[in-house]
């Protein structure tokens, strides 16, 4: 299997969602004080979609992606991953779930300074208990999918943003997951490397990978074919 091919499913899958969310809320007390940046949310994102998550500051992006990432369960209501029920999952499920089928990439790239992007993107691979063999072949065609088989030495200091980021998603693909995650992956970047890193996503999602992310960029969700709003709680589908 290469990367760009999609996890492969059970043959009656492929009809049904990748996510189905059913009045879906969260709510956080913190002394006191209640918050509920999800309130009884519907969802369903079908499996190879590109969709974007966009919405004012505080109005629970975040809150969803860490649901749909298996990080967090939701207070109350439905959410499947595949066949895997997030919401009741044990703790030993969900690290599964984060482990095997969810990749995540980050604003900040979070890769680790002193590590080499081989080593970096071989981090992801860890909790898989793979082969020695079969873990390297994974991380050299992670690299080179990402376009940096030649930088597979370099530490993160030593590259600029855009390649950063390019190892953060080659670590995120190697382990081959369900869906890639990303909480605004272009905002530390310019415009140019914005572009690149976008040209990878769209390569990932064109190959079959199912793509969430959330952002304020206008540029990403342009690329995206289904735009969802997320404001005080609520989802509402803005796809034009
Ligand atoms: N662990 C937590 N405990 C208490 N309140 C929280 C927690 N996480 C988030 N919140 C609150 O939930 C609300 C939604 O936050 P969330 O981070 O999901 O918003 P967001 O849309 O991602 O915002 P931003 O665009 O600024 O990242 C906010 O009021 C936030 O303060």
């Amino acid at each position: 299997m290469t990367m760009t091919e999609p996890h492969i499913d059970a043959p009656n899958e492929p009809t049904t969602p990748l996510y189905r969310l059913a009045d879906v809320s969260k709510t956080y007390t913190q002394k006191k004080r209640v918050v509920k940046p999800l309130v009884g949310v519907d969802l369903e994102i079908a499996r190879g979609d590109f969709v974007t998550i966009q919405g004012p500051t505080g109005g629970g992006k975040s809150t969803l992606l860490q649901l749909l990432g298996a990080l967090d369960r939701p207070t109350s209501g439905r959410l499947t991953l595949g066949d895997t029920d997030l919401a009741a999952a044990s703790n030993a499920a969900l690290g599964s779930a984060r482990a095997r089928e969810i990749g995540f990439v980050f604003q900040g790239f979070n890769l680790i300074p002193t590590l080499t992007a081989s080593e970096n993107v071989d981090m992801g691979l860890e909790p898989l208990g793979l082969a020695d063999a079969e873990r390297r072949a994974r991380v050299a065609e992670a690299l080179a999918h990402v376009g940096l088989a030649d930088r597979a030495d370099h530490r993160p200091g030593e590259l600029s943003g855009g390649q950063q980021q390019r190892v953060a998603i080659a670590r995120a693909i190697a382990k081959r997951p369900r869906v890639l995650l990303a909480d605004e992956p272009t905002g530390n970047l310019d415009e140019s490397m914005r572009d690149e890193i976008l040209d990878l996503l769209q390569a990932l999602n064109d190959g079959g990978l199912t793509l969430i992310v959330v952002t304020h960029d206008s540029a990403v969700a342009r690329r995206a074919s289904r735009r969802l709003r997320l404001e005080k709680g609520t989802i509402r589908d803005i796809t034009r």
